[in-house]
């Protein structure tokens, strides 16, 4: 099996060109996030591609271009990647600047090694060995900074780089093995094909893996924004009803019923109209707070509407869901308010459960009724009925 190093030279530096094109185009139509690190998967594409073709032109470039700058400008592709990967995952800082850094030790190295060295064995192990710490870092990236749901995915893009650093350590090792090579022997020597064909692998392969990794972070962002209301990040109505069906369909399956509660804030619009709006959304992020802070782990709750909360307390009776309500109350009374001079009070409608009658708009039709009564009796009170 033959296979031509300037032709897969040329083919890696085709398809890196077309992975950052199509990275620059769309990139813009992304969340910030995703979009920060598609532009510098485009760029890490783009030098690679660079770097591949000047590789590729050697012979008609001096020298000097295509062995010095085009694998320095390889090795600037891979910590580029590396930074992708770091914008990916929140985590920029000193270790982008080293990877940078490197590029140009990479350079320094190059050079003093093209001056002084005509030897084509010692130019492979350097272009070799150099890139294999940028690599290292991108798979300790990996390694370290992946996230649930997307582990799988960033664990097969680390295998891809572990084994390139694997194949350049192997084809640096080729080298000091053999005996002085020239252009000739360089390019027909199977090890070094073999590398190349690495190399190009490595290019696309990583660019899919990453896709998909951007993917797993869409579709992560999409799914906090549907299911989050974004003043008091709780859960929006949708995400809470959900949330609330399955809980109730698993009680009738357990026979262990939740209770719920409806939270709404008093005079909410004198608040607003006195303090203004920003001082409003202040009062609401504080509400939220303090009711958090007096549910139990297994408890969630949800904005149902403007100032109106709805909380669900799974497998809690009557005289438990009445005790949550009223420590709720009591917190709320409670948190130190700074944005506005009035006390903040909540009412509470609870909806106890009564197992054959369990069901999630029967729950929120007695809560709200409850909500009512307790409104009318004078605000700032627990009311408590039975579905
Ligand atoms: N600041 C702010 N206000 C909101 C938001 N959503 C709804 N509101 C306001 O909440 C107020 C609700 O007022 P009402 O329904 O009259 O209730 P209330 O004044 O709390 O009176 P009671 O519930 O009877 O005690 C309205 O003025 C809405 O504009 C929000 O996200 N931020």
């Amino acid at each position: 099996m033959h296979l031509d190093i300037p032709t897969v030279t040329f083919l890696a530096a085709v398809s890196c060109l077309s992975v950052a094109l199509a990275m620059w185009v769309v990139a813009g139509r992304y969340p910030p996030v995703v979009a920060r690190a598609m532009f510098r998967w485009g760029w890490a594409c783009g030098l690679s591609a660079f770097g591949a073709l000047l590789v590729f032109l050697r012979g008609t470039l001096p020298d000097f271009l295509s062995v010095v700058v085009g694998n320095t400008v390889i090795v600037g592709g891979f910590a580029m990647a590396y930074h992708a990967i770091r914008v990916l995952h929140e985590r920029t800082g000193l270790s982008d600047r080293l990877a940078a850094a490197w590029v140009l030790v990479c350079f320094v190295l190059y050079w003093t090694a093209f001056e002084l060295n005509r030897d084509i064995n010692l130019r492979i192990i350097l272009v070799a060995t150099l890139k294999i710490p940028v690599l290292a870092l991108i798979v300790r990236e990996l390694w370290v900074g992946s996230q649930r749901g997307r582990r799988a995915i960033e664990f097969m893009l680390l295998s891809v780089y572990l084994l390139y650093a694997l194949v350049s350590a192997l084809r640096a090792l080729n080298v000091m093995m053999t005996s002085a090579l020239d252009l000739d022997s360089f390019l027909s020597d199977p090890v070094q094909q073999f590398s190349f064909v690495a190399y190009f692998l490595t290019l696309s392969v990583s660019s899919l893996f990453f896709m998909l990794a951007l993917g797993e972070v869409l579709t992560a962002e999409l799914y906090q924004r549907a299911t989050t209301d974004p003043l008091t990040g709780i859960y929006n109505r949708h995400a809470f009803e959900e949330l609330a069906l399955r809980e109730i369909s698993r009680a009738q399956r357990t026979g262990r019923y939740p209770s719920m509660l409806m939270v709404d804030i008093d005079h909410f619009k004198q608040i607003n109209d006195r303090y203004g709006h920003t001082a409003g959304d202040g009062v609401l992020r504080a509400v939220v707070g303090a009711i958090q802070g007096a549910l139990r782990q297994q408890d969630f709750v949800g904005r149902w509407g403007g100032e109106e909360f709805c909380v669900l307390l799974p497998e809690t009776g009557r005289i438990d869901a009445l005790h949550v309500a009223e420590r709720l109350r009591g917190s709320v009374m409670e948190m130190p308010l700074s944005m506005v001079a009035q006390p903040v009070t909540v009412s509470i409608g609870v909806s106890s459960p009564y197992a054959h009658e369990c069901s999630f708009t029967a729950m929120i039709e007695v809560a709200d009724d409850a909500l009512y009564k307790a409104k009318f009796g004078g605000r700032n009170r627990v009311v408590i009925s039975s579905v």
